[in-house]
């Protein structure tokens, strides 16, 4: 690990005060906050807290690992992170917080419920840092507006159409979040696969819950199997084919809670008892074109930009020897943690290959889980200038890069995994019509 490509904590910040910080959502292992407090600084930010988790790396170990490995990687791609001191009073103000809100009811900033509920877990209270990262949500330009404008004019309805000249300012109108995923085939696949490992996973993951349907109760819960959500194939994102880009982006597009626009329509008037309803504002003119032509947008993004070459070359590189090399079937053995550089050592020697201290990339498969578990973050700001249609332009972040270490190394799962799919038959193309490599139905 390079210590000079770790960057110093915020200088002059120790965060101790929970009122300042708003809940906007968790995953598994962190939550979310958004800030409420004066200071300008953390305006773009949102706060990333670490949940207790057995075994898990701290935060310290997080962004550390985050910038030496994926900061030379990534570059500009890489969402921006901080580490931030914390004071001793915010993690259990916050946990008193999240102790306090109905888990039933949880929904993250944009109203998406926060499943499973299983996920509700509490902050690390031995943990004295936390993450500072970049925001990539949608529809904060509502709050500058909002700020931007006297009282008076905020209840003046005549207002949004004197503005319908158009202005220079972005407005982040939408959110695009989703795992890319598996951009090239797994290197355990056999060598005649028809699926890729995402779409075999999806089909053999499938297959199961019909095999569970079939065996409950008629009438039960699980009998009311839903539809499956049409889902994308990361080979067709990385095909370089637009007819097959244009596919998976309609899917992605069309997964649920991967995409978010902020609703600009201002808080209704309860007084007013008007029957003619208000003609739209520009910003609402504006979502409206922006919802139906988003499609096009992204597929012309995910034509142009290097954002899915490089993580699929990045994916090629990591982890190109699969699970089953004597040398990562060795280092992993049959327990699901880290091995020690001194076990990564011995396992060379007993298997005869060369060590290295530190594991070749393409032997690195602690690097290439993450990497295929990592999320693209797409934020799509929108303006309209006097005399001009509607402009766009896209930022594309990779977030939740964390170390699967610890007990959370998940090796084992992973080797399992690629064994079920092979023994299956689910690589050949097992109750599928389709055929990855070519993107045709068969
Ligand atoms: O195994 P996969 O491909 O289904 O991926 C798992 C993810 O499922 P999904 O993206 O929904 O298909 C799964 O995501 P969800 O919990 O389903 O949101 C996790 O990210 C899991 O990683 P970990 O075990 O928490 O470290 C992921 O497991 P890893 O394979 O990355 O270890
Ligand atoms: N920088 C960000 N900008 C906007 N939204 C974010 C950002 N980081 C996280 N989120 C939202 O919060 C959710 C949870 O965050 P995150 O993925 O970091 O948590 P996690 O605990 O690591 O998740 P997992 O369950 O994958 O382990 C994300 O799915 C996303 O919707």
């Amino acid at each position: 690990m390079d210590p000079s490509l770790i960057p110093l904590p915020l200088e002059g910040y120790v965060l101790d005060d929970a009122e300042e910080w708003e809940y906007f959502g968790e995953g598994a292992a962190n939550v979310l906050y958004r800030y409420v407090g004066a200071d300008p600084f953390f305006g773009p930010y949102l706060l990333r807290l670490r949940k207790r988790l057995p075994g898990a790396p701290t935060t310290q170990q997080l962004h550390a690992y985050l910038h030496s490995r994926w900061g030379p990687l990534l570059d500009n791609y890489l969402l921006r992170t901080e580490i931030v001191k914390l004071g001793i009073n915010i993690i259990p103000d916050l946990n008193s917080m999240l102790a306090m809100s109905d888990a039933e009811e949880a929904t993250d900033w944009s109203g998406r419920p926060i499943k499973p509920l299983k996920k509700r877990r509490l902050l690390d209270d031995t943990e004295s840092w936390g993450l500072v990262v970049e925001d990539m949500s949608c529809g904060n330009y509502l709050y500058n507006e909002m700020e931007m404008q006297p009282e008076s004019m905020q209840e003046d309805e005549e207002m949004d159409d004197a503005q319908d000249d158009g202005s220079d300012e972005w407005k982040d109108m939408a959110m695009v979040e989703f795992k890319p995923k598996w951009l090239a085939q797994s290197p355990n696949a056999p060598a005649n696969w028809a699926l890729c490992r995402t779409c075999a996973v999806r089909h053999m993951q499938s297959s199961k819950k019909q095999t569970k349907g079939l065996l409950c109760v008629p009438g039960g819960e699980d009998d009311d199997l839903e539809e499956e959500a049409l889902d994308f194939c990361p080979l067709d994102l990385s095909s370089g084919d637009p007819t097959r880009i244009e596919k998976a982006t309609f899917a992605i597009l069309n997964m649920e809670n991967s995409v978010m626009i902020a609703d600009p329509t201002p808080p209704s008037d309860d007084e007013g008892d008007n029957d003619t309803p208000a003609p739209p504002t520009l910003n609402q003119k504006l979502a409206k074109s922006l919802e139906n032509s988003l499609v096009t947008l992204l597929t012309n993004f995910f034509r142009t930009s290097p954002i899915i070459p490089l993580l699929t070359a990045l994916q090629s590189r990591f982890g190109s020897r699969g699970v089953f090399t004597s040398a990562t079937l060795a280092l992993m053995g049959e327990k699901d943690i880290l091995p020690s550089e001194d076990e990564i050592r011995r396992a060379c020697l007993a298997t005869g290959e060369k060590y290295e201290p530190t594991l070749s990339d393409e032997d690195d498969i602690w690097t290439a889980m993450t990497l295929r578990d990592c999320s693209l973050f797409l934020k799509v700001w929108v303006r309209k200038r006097r005399g001009r249609g509607m402009e766009a332009k896209i930022d594309a972040k990779v977030g939740d890069l964390d170390l699967k270490g610890g007990e959370g190394g998940r090796a084992v799962y992973w080797r399992d995994v690629e064994r079920r799919l092979r023994m299956g038959g689910w690589y050949g193309g097992k109750g599928s019509t389709r055929n990855c490599r070519t993107g045709q139905e068969l």
